[in-house]
């Protein structure tokens, strides 16, 4: 069974998940990044196809992603898919949490199209929007604001036992 890790932009999904995938000995799928090796950079995505067209081939690849055996990392709007919430159900996910104050200074030199005018404040009015969602679709939750990845990392696999 997967782990799935979800979140605001700046959580740590990509980075925690890497490091939770070496700790139990899964395989690791970032989404975005199979979605830049089959469809190229993600800020050229939205600027050349759209937000939209983002959503569809995101979808297309979190659909694949979430039927093999591994710890994989979702872009933080990848639960926006009424698809994806169905396919979260029943699984083992993970909300990352973390404060506007804690994050402001892990989105700087960040590429993220939807940060790209507007900033903190555009950040925290994403998550307004999404937070419901965040916590109709997980299982457990862990604010990374003050947490070391290590310690975030532990905390998941005392939670869900160390294993898969
Ligand atoms: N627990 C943490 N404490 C401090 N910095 C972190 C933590 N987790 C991630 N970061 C840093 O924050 C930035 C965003 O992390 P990333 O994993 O890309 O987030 P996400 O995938 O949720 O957008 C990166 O520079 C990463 O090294
Ligand atoms: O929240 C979002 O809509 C997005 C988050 C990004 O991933 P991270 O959450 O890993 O930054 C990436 O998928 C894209 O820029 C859109
Ligand atoms: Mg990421």
């Amino acid at each position: 069974m997967p782990i799935v890790l979800v979140g605001p932009m700046g959580a740590g999904k990509s980075r925690v998940g890497h490091r939770l995938a070496e700790s139990v000995g899964a395989p690791f799928i970032d989404t975005d990044l199979r979605i830049i090796e089959r469809y190229g950079p993600i800020e050229e995505i939205f600027e050349r196809e759209g937000e939209e067209y983002f959503r569809i081939v995101e979808r297309e690849v979190v659909a694949e992603a979430l039927r093999e055996e591994a710890v994989i990392s979702l872009g933080g709007g990848a639960v926006l898919h009424a698809d994806t919430r169905d396919d979260l159900a029943g699984l083992p996910v993970v909300w990352l949490k973390v404060s506007a104050s804690a994050v402001a200074p892990r989105l700087v030199g960040g590429n993220r199209p939807l940060l790209a005018d507007g900033g903190i404040e555009r950040w925290s009015a994403i998550l307004a929007q999404r937070r419901p969602v965040y916590e109709a679709v997980a299982k457990y939750s862990i604010d990374t604001s003050r947490r070391s990845v290590a310690r975030i990392v532990d905390d998941i696999t005392g939670h869900f036992g160390g294993t898969r």
